[in-house]
């Protein structure tokens, strides 16, 4: 049995001048959740349509389950989402939802597939005229329709609010429990953090980091949270979520934490002034694609 679900291998594609991908090598397990994280045109969008025979790469290897992408596409092993995509526009969301069933030999059963993706009482309202969020549920819907074994998602909750958010992913998390490989890009650094277990970053169509959310999180060095001391009173501060030490440097308190995040998110609202924070996913992605330590 074949454990990789998608193998890149020194991927490089051009567009006139600009280079997309520069050398890209991913392999990607079978059963693993993945984020593509990385800057606006970073190659994130290139480098999934390689993997869905949408985009020809110029240099290098890709396979999905050991076959072309367009193979793996067809016989219904992997459902998209992709930015932007359309669907036929004078059609109801049963339709749309029928119609991507049609196109796989073993699609999921209707009222499931409407089910899962949050459609039931959408089905029969005309998908063009639906808000952004209703939108990429359909788009979901029709990722989800051939029930596929890997599932590729490009910034999948853009325009979705909170409560479409929470849904979908307690859709993909289960979909991923039951050992499907999902793939997502995002611009949601907590997305990544939440949902992934493993983070991949990409800059200027390289890979510069690649690892579990904590991983990446560490590489931006010592994790601290600090803020103006202003006379706060600071004795349940060594107590939150992750906080190793609290020190006094001057006029400014600096918690040293195991999960920068954590500790921030536990003084969220406590209207402590100056906050800066360190080691945190933000921070990591910061000087993981510029360089800088800001
Ligand atoms: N069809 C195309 N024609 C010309 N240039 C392209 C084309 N597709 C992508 N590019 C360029 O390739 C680079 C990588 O684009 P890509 O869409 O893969 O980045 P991305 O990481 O998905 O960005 P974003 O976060 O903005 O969606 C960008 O500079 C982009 O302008």
């Amino acid at each position: 049995m074949n454990d990789v679900a998608v193998r890149l291998s020194g991927i490089g594609r051009r567009f006139g001048a600009v280079r997309a991908l520069d050398g890209l090598d991913l392999t990607i397990e079978r059963g693993s959740v993945v984020a593509l994280l990385g800057p606006n045109g970073a190659g994130k969008t290139t480098a999934v349509s390689i993997m869905l025979g949408l985009t020809s790469p110029g240099t290098g290897t890709v396979t999905v389950f050991g076959q072309t992408p367009a193979a793996a596409v067809r016989a219904g092993r992997v459902g998209a989402m992709m930015q932007d995509a359309g669907v036929v526009p004078v059609a109801t969301v049963r339709e749309v939802v029928e119609l991507a069933r049609s196109l796989y030999p073993d699609p999921l059963p209707l009222d499931r597939l409407l089910h899962t993706a949050g459609l039931t009482d959408l089905a029969g309202r005309r998908w063009d005229r639906l808000s952004g969020g209703e939108a990429q549920r359909v788009r979901f819907g029709f990722a989800l329709a051939g029930a596929p074994e890997l599932l590729v998602l490009d910034e999948p909750t853009t325009a979705m609010d909170v409560a479409a958010r929470d849904l979908f992913w307690e859709t993909v998390h289960s979909y991923a429990a039951d050992g499907h490989t999902v793939l997502f890009s995002t611009h949601q650094l907590h997305e990544a953090d939440r949902f992934a277990d493993r983070i991949v970053v990409l800059a200027a169509g390289r890979l510069v980091a690649d690892g579990s959310p904590a991983e990446i999180r560490a590489l931006a060095g010592g994790r601290t949270v600090a803020f103006d001391r202003d006379g706060t009173p600071a004795d349940d501060l060594a107590g939150l979520p992750g906080v190793r030490s609290v020190e006094i440097r001057g006029d400014r308190v600096v918690l040293t934490t195991d999960d920068a995040d954590t500790t921030d998110a536990a003084l969220a609202g406590r209207g402590f002034r100056g906050l800066e924070v360190t080691g945190s996913l933000d921070a990591a992605f910061k000087s993981l694609t510029t360089g800088k330590d800001d």
